[in-house]
């Protein structure tokens, strides 16, 4: 594919050069939710990668993101593909890890500082920027706990961990192994990882400095120092007057890798890598039944007999320890950032997409107090606004009109699973399996009312 996109680089400047993406309907206007944002960081194009940049953040609407494919069409000439995102915060490959700092975490520290529970996430494929982004946000963490600006008086801890599958080791304790238990409170906790007084910024950089170095790392096709575990940095800021000891989680979670990437593994790397993947994959299961957990509380709050939604966050060791976050019986408040983070060459599409596309997912059922009456009108679209946007997603050859709004009996359904949207299209003459694919994701959890 690499090949391809090497051979077309022309093509593609000249067909992203013509398109003017106008602004579509989107499904949700855009505000992020009381507990968690959901943001991406599109880090610089590097010169030694030799691919153009796929992605374009919109100038004309804020925090979307078009992201244009080349497609080898089997039986004519390259086309060009395009979808768009929307997230919370959108940062460019020219904004600073201190904006995101400002923009997202800074409102953390503090939430955490009066006693909340904060964590952090950076995911994305291997090589897209998460260490870099954690690494720094880490240190501007410790300068704002340590400078003495913010109010009360509080004592600072730092504990820093890896996952390397369901197994956990103390990244400043010379990688040894801990266990992961919950307490007769039903807590998590690291049993045999050392938690750190620190005193000053410089402490809290060693210590970092101290855990990276202890950290797995090993070359993939996309970086040549890629982190094959999960680093977890928990801060629990200790509270010395009357109230809870705050904690906050940085997550620097080890990259996903696609089976092209994998390729050139032995054995133990395929394994390793099907683990991380797959507490990825648990990972993302959690956060999306959180959000949409989250959405029911506060649809039905007050509602009686009401069960609490199954979150399956014991699945894996990652989500065990973020126990907190997922458990629907917790008590505590918590907050969480989301910071996906995507590397904007041509020849990462595919993941790049993926990436977006679950950052997306995480926002379409927004966790604010809206009423379902404000929710039906965000998520509907009108018939005209559904044509159009079919239109400019539905690849070539184009879908007639009379396809794409067959119906006369009223609703035209498309809150369905991915087999019943093709089913849907199936019945629908004149669309091809390929370009109901296409559509899946975009209309997933969407209703369309002609
Ligand atoms: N915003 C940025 N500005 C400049 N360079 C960046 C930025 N983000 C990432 N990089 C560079 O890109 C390379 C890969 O970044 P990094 O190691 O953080 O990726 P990663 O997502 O943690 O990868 P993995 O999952 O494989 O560990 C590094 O050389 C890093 O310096």
């Amino acid at each position: 594919m690499e090949q391809f996109y090497l051979e077309n680089n022309l093509k593609y400047q000249s067909l992203v050069g013509a398109l003017d993406p106008c602004p579509k309907p989107r499904i949700s206007n855009g505000m992020p939710g009381p507990t968690m944002v959901v943001s991406v960081r599109i880090r610089p194009l590097s010169k030694s990668e030799g691919f153009p940049s796929a992605t374009f953040p919109r100038s004309s609407q804020k925090n979307v993101v078009d992201i244009h494919d080349l497609y080898n069409h089997p039986r004519g000439t390259p086309i060009l593909r395009s979808n768009d995102y929307q997230v919370d915060r959108l940062f460019h490959s020219d904004s600073t890890t201190e904006e995101i700092y400002e923009d997202l975490v800074a409102g953390l520290v503090l939430f955490a500082w009066n006693g909340g529970i904060g964590t952090l996430f950076a995911y994305g494929q291997t090589g897209s920027g998460k260490t870099f982004t954690i690494s720094r946000l880490e240190e501007l963490v410790a300068e704002t706990l340590m400078n003495g600006n913010l109010e009360g008086e509080r004592e600072i801890y730092v504990t820093i961990i890896d996952l390397a599958g369901n197994a956990a080791f103390d990244l400043l304790g010379d990688r040894e192994p801990i266990s992961l238990l919950e307490d007769s409170c039903g807590i998590t906790q690291m049993v045999g990882a050392v938690e750190h007084p620190v005193l000053d910024v410089e402490d809290m950089k060693a210590l970092v400095e101290r855990a990276t170095s202890f950290r797995r790392t090993a070359p993939t096709l996309k970086n040549s120092a890629s982190s094959r575990s999960h680093a977890i940095c928990r801060i629990r800021i200790r509270n010395m007057e009357d109230g809870p000891d705050g904690l906050l989680y940085l997550i620097d979670l080890a990259g996903s890798e696609g089976a092209r990437d994998v390729a050139a593994h032995g054995a133990d790397r395929m394994r390793e890598t099907r683990q991380i993947n797959i507490s990825l994959s648990v990972l993302k299961d959690c956060i999306r039944r959180k959000a949409q957990a989250d959405t029911t509380t506060s649809l039905n709050r007050g509602k009686p007999g009401q069960k609490l939604p199954h979150i399956p966050f014991r699945q894996s060791a990652l989500t065990r320890v973020l126990k907190h976050v997922f458990d629907p019986a917790g008590a505590r408040a918590c907050r969480t950032v989301v910071i996906a983070c995507v590397n904007p060459s041509l020849a990462d599409v595919g993941p790049t997409k993926n990436t977006l596309r679950f950052a997306e997912m995480l926002r379409v059922l927004p966790t604010t107090n809206e009423t379902s009456a404000d929710r039906k009108s965000a998520m509907h679209w009108t018939n005209a606004q559904l044509k159009e946007w079919i239109r400019a997603n539905c690849g070539t050859p184009a879908i007639l009109d009379s396809v794409v709004a067959p119906r006369e009996s009223g609703a035209h359904l498309f809150n369905l699973s991915s087999t019943e949207i093709e089913y849907r299209c199936q019945k629908c003459p004149g669309v091809k399996q390929e370009q109901a694919k296409a559509f899946r994701s975009k209309l997933w959890q969407m209703y369309i009312i002609s």
